[in-house]
C-alpha cells in the first residue's frame, strides 16, 4: 500500500502545457480510475507519477518521499507500470517476460526467490500453462495479461495501468478488472488505472478522477463523479445515468456539440 500525494503539478511537452495544477491525494489501498476524453492528460499523469516524465512544477510525494529525490530504480521498487498496449515485441517466453518485472530488485541476475515469485504470479493469474510460449505469438488479450503479470512480479505497493482493457473482449475486460480488484483488496495494493469505459470504472473503482484539458474536473466516489452534468461538461455527451445503489450505470445518448479530434 502506497500513499500518493500530488500537489499543484504542472507538466508540458516542449512549450505546450498539458497538466495544469493537478492536486490529488490517494490514500491506502484503493482502486482509482482516471477517466476523461482523448487527450485529457491521463497517460501523461500516470507517466509523471512513475517518473517516466518529470513535472515542470509542483510535487509528488510517494509515502512521504518527494519523487524529485528518488531515482527511477527506487520508484520502480514502489510503483509498477503497465503501459498502454502497443505492438511491442518481446522476443522472449512468457516466463522470461514476467521475470523482467523482477529487475528493479535483482538487476540482471535472478535467483531462486525470483523464479518462485514469477511462478506464483503466473499461477495466481491462471497462465502457468503458457509459461513457455513465445510472447510474440500470443493474442492481444493474452499479451495484456502477461504485461500485468510482469508488473505484479515487481511486487510493489502501487500499480499504474494505462488503458489495460482497451482491445479486450468483455470476458478479458472483466478478467483484468477482477485481477486488479483482487490485488487491491487482498494484497492491499494501490491501483491507479486510466480507463475509457465509464461503467467498468464505476463498478470496480473506489474513487474516480475525471479529467479534461489537463485538469481534474471532478474527484470522488463513482456516484459523486459519474453524473449527467459532469458527463455533459467533460465529454459533451448527453447521458442517462441510472444508479444501482452506489454504482452508477452510464448510457451515452447523444453528442451535444462538435469536438475537435484530439
Ligand atoms: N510525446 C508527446 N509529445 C508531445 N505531445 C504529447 C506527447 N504525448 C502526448 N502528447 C499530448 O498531450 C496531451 C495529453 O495526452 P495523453 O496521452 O496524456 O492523453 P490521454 O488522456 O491519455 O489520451 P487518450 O485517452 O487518447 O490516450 C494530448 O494533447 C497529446 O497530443
Amino acid at each position: 500500500m502506497v500513499k500518493i500525494k500530488i500537489k499543484d503539478m504542472c507538466f508540458g511537452y516542449a512549450s505546450t502545457p498539458i497538466l495544469e495544477n493537478v492536486s490529488v491525494d490517494i490514500y491506502g489501498s484503493s482502486f482509482v480510475s482516471i477517466v476523461g476524453p482523448n487527450g485529457a492528460g491521463k497517460s501523461t499523469m500516470l507517466k509523471c507519477i512513475n517518473k517516466i516524465l518529470v513535472p515542470d512544477s509542483g510535487d509528488i510525494h510517494i509515502d512521504g518521499y518527494n519523487l524529485k529525490n528518488m531515482k527511477r530504480m527506487e520508484v520502480a521498487k514502489n510503483i509498477a507500470y503497465v503501459p498502454q498496449s502497443s505492438n511491442r515485441v518481446f522476443p522472449t517466453t512468457v516466463f522470461e517476460t514476467v521475470l523482467m518485472g523482477r529487475r528493479p530488485h535483482i538487476g540482471w541476475f535472478s535467483n531462486e526467490k525470483d523464479i518462485e515469485k514469477v511462478w506464483q504470479v503466473l499461477e495466481e493469474m491462471g497462465i502457468e500453462d503458457i509459461a513457455l510460449s513465445s510472447f510474440d505469438e500470443l493474442s492481444g488479450g493474452q499479451q495484456q495479461k502477461i504485461l500485468i503479470a510482469r508488473a505484479l512480479a515487481q511486487d510493489t505497493g502501487a500499480i499504474l495501468l494505462d488503458e489495460p482493457t482497451s482491445n479486450l473482449d468483455i470476458w478479458h475486460q472483466l478478467d483484468v478488472m477482477e485481477n486488479v480488484q483482487r490485488l487491491v483488496k487482498v494484497k492491499k495494493v494501490t491501483a491507479i488505472m486510466a480507463v475509457h469505459d465509464l461503467n467498468l470504472a464505476s463498478r470496480y473503482s473506489d474513487q474516480i478522477l475525471m479529467m479534461k484539458d489537463g485538469k481534474v474536473v471532478s474527484a470522488g466516489t463513482p456516484a459523486q463523479v459519474l453524473t449527467t452534468e459532469n458527463i455533459a461538461k467533460v465529454y459533451e455527451v448527453e447521458a442517462h445515468v441510472h444508479n444501482y445503489g452506489e454504482t452508477p450505470y452510464v448510457m451515452p445518448l447523444k453528442q451535444l456539440g462538435m469536438r475537435a479530434i484530439t
